[in-house]
């Protein structure tokens, strides 16, 4: 009895410590868990005619969802409302706009439904070297991954606010070369970057109007655009973003909502961002205390491992750059 006696106070003894962590983590979290509603709300998605914002239309349309697109070919939209009507039965709103035209942008959101869920996911992405990219280029990426989110959301944040009291989302599509810098993204890598600060300062600023920020951080999906990115890609580029995979479409969409439906703050789509999520954690709201003990718990062995792929990336340079200098 005397050993039994002695082995529950061991085993209590180890478990108390990693249990006060979870109570008070339970205690602290901010801001606190909430459930965003998607079915019968209005979902508004920006770049919903092609690849992700397309599978995020049909996905929301699937859940039951008012569904509205924004994109700038009025052609790819219809094809896009065509193809949502066709498999769901649901008939989606297209807006035709490009997000660097504030009063364009305005507009439609004028015209539509209040907005219940916006997910701001146009992007654009040309992939090389800053050295040979032309400035054109890098201020293009900048304005409609970056700027652009900023008219798009500057454009529906008052008649957000006054909806009804059911909470409200704001996603922003990231990426994960919004995480960590790739060879031959400075200028992407930079305007994703630039979506969390936007999202972290927003999250406080939006939060007493019940309204919930998510970035989502898809690895490569397959979409047209990563199919035309493929075309001109740097082969160190390929070479290092292929340590996370690829995804569908789909797929990415499927893990979107998930995280919008939780209000979560960091949206991973695969293991890899899993951990990178946790390697970046950083000062960004966590409401899962579990998540949080996770990100408490695991961050210096998740540190070593992003090392680890630094140490694979430096050298996967540096042998390209040996091999190419000798051809
Ligand atoms: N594919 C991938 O590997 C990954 C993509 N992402 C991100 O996901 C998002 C979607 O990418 P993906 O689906 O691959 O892209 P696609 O090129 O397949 O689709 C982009 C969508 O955005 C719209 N769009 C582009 N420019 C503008 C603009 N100036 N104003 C309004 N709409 C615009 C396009 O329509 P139109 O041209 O008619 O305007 C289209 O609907 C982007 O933010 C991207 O950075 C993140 C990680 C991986
Ligand atoms: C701590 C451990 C880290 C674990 C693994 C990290 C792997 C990071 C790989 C980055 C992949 C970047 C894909 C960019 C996709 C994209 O946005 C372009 N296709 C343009 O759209």
């Amino acid at each position: 009895m005397a050993y039994f006696n002695l082995s529950f106070l061991a085993l209590l003894l180890l478990l108390l410590p990693p249990l006060a962590l979870l109570l008070i983590l339970y205690l602290i979290v901010r801001p606190r868990p909430v459930k965003i509603p998607i079915k019968n709300r209005h979902v508004f998605i920006t770049g919903g005619s092609s690849g992700i914002g397309l599978a995020l239309a049909h996905q929301a349309a699937s859940e039951g969802a008012r569904v509205s697109i924004l994109a700038r070919s009025i052609d790819k939209l219809e094809e896009a409302k065509k193809y949502i009507q066709l498999s769901t039965g649901i008939d989606v709103s297209i807006f035709s706009a490009d997000v660097r035209d504030y009063d364009a942008v305005s507009k439609a959101v004028e015209e539509a439904d209040p907005i219940d869920v916006l997910i701001v996911n146009q992007g654009v992405f040309v992939p090389e070297e800053l050295e040979k990219q032309g400035l054109d280029e890098v201020k293009f990426m900048v304005d409609v991954n970056l700027i652009g989110s900023f008219n798009m959301i500057k454009a529906a944040l008052p008649k957000m606010k006054k909806g009804d009291s059911i909470p409200r989302s704001i996603a922003l599509m990231s990426s994960q070369a919004g995480q960590v810098g790739i060879y031959g993204y400075t200028a992407y890598s930079a305007s994703k970057f630039g979506l969390r600060g936007l999202a972290e300062a927003l999250q406080q600023e939006v939060i007493s109007h019940d309204i919930h920020v998510s970035l989502i951080f898809p690895p490569d999906t397959d979409t047209p655009g990563l199919t035309e990115e493929m075309k001109k890609r740097p082969q160190l580029s390929r070479i290092i973003a292929e340590s996370s995979g690829m995804m569908k479409a789909e797929e990415v969409a499927k893990k979107a909502f998930k995280g919008i439906k939780s209000a979560a703050f960091i949206v991973p789509c695969n293991l890899e961002g899993a951990l990178l999520s946790i390697a970046t954690a950083g000062m960004s709201p966590q409401r899962s205390f579990v998540m949080a003990f996770v990100e408490v718990v695991a961050a210096g062995l998740v540190r070593l491992v992003a090392l680890f792929f630094q140490w694979n990336w430096y050298n996967g340079i540096h042998t390209w750059h040996a091999q190419n200098k000798r051809a």
